[in-house]
């Protein structure tokens, strides 16, 4: 996923992955939206790239079901390595990130990494106010990244920049930060968690693996875990689970086999209630859960899973 502010410069950002991903010989796919109607930076990608658009609105409030859909659309007809999402300037991340978690239901798709593109000159000006809606959703797509591009640079004079960085650590330690001019910049550090996790039989995601978190406790940290059923479950053995999840957790969704019901469910968890959904799906669907929240344990949470997933080794 790859966001940030209006004209931050994710756009410049995503050519250049498109021309490293020739390079070396990976098959990206892209999501673009665009808050008018009319795609104008899509005319600017090569046409050989799979390209979904969405436009008319901002994915994150208007059609998130629709982002799903939308990926898993890509995914089956393309098969690509990597889509890149590219959201509206003025998107809410945590609501794109619930959205693309949608499709990790139905195709095997996981969310890898958020990058966020940061305005430097915008920012420094909007930290001298202090306050408003910009800096606050600045402020809230900084927290989200896992990668932080703080770009911009030649726009900002030389005694400032620590005073960003400073501000970015601050604000998301977890990060890591690359300052840029036109968004240049090593295009491997966005594959770096992606890599990774390629080799592992059952993949299951960490949109946030806490790479610098050795020196930092796990506090006020966004973080996602897909984790693909092996298995049946049993179905009180999965209540108890989602009953006792830690406040940390603030969402939770998925579909699970159950071997006492002989059925498929969809399960929704927000704000401590649960919904159980009976479903017959016309189509093949994958059995898993997707949880998003801030600074929970990621591998306490997959161990509690793996217990109860039964042919799970
Ligand atoms: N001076 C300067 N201009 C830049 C830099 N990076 C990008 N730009 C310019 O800023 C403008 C916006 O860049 P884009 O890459 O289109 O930004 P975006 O985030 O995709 O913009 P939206 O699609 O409107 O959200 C373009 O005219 C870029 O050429 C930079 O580091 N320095």
């Amino acid at each position: 996923m790859l966001t940030g502010f209006l004209g931050s410069g994710k756009t410049t950002l995503l050519n250049r992955i498109l021309e490293d991903a020739k390079k070396h010989n990976r098959k990206p796919a892209i999501l673009l939206n665009e808050v008018g109607d009319a795609n104008v930076e899509g005319v600017l990608i090569d046409n050989d790239i799979p390209m979904s658009e969405m436009l008319g609105g901002c994915i994150c409030c208007t059609s998130r079901g629709d982002l799903g859909l939308e990926l898993v659309q890509l995914a089956r007809e393309h098969e690509p390595d990597v889509i890149w999402i590219e959201s509206t300037g003025v998107a809410q991340p945590l609501e794109i990130m619930d959205g693309v978690t949608e499709a990790s239901l139905y195709a095997k798709l996981e969310l890898k990494n958020v990058v966020t593109v940061v305005d430097g000159r915008l920012l420094l000006d909007k930290m001298r106010i202090g306050s408003g809606k910009t800096f606050k959703l600045m402020k809230e797509q900084i927290r989200v990244a896992n990668v932080l591009v703080l770009n911009k640079i030649d726009l900002v004079a030389e005694s400032d920049l620590s005073e960003l960085q400073e501000a970015l650590a601050d604000w998301n330690p977890y990060a890591r930060i690359v300052t840029t001019t036109r968004s240049e910049l090593d295009t491997a550090l966005l594959y770096a968690e992606y890599q990774s996790n390629q080799s592992e039989q059952m993949p299951r995601v960490s949109a946030h693996e806490h790479h610098h978190a050795h020196h930092h406790s796990a506090h006020d940290h966004v973080n996602v875990v897909t984790y693909f059923f092996k298995g049946t479950v049993h179905s009180e053995a999965f209540e108890q689970l989602l009953r006792g999840l830690p406040d940390e957790v603030y969402r939770a969704k998925g579909i699970v086999a159950f071997q006492d019901t002989a059925s498929l469910f969809l399960f929704q968890y927000a704000y401590r209630e649960i919904d159980f959904l009976r479903i017959t799906p016309q189509k093949q669907v994958n059995n898993v859960a997707v949880f998003i929240g801030e600074g929970f344990s990621e591998s306490e949470l997959i161990e509690r899973l793996e217990k109860i997933d039964t042919t799970a080794s």
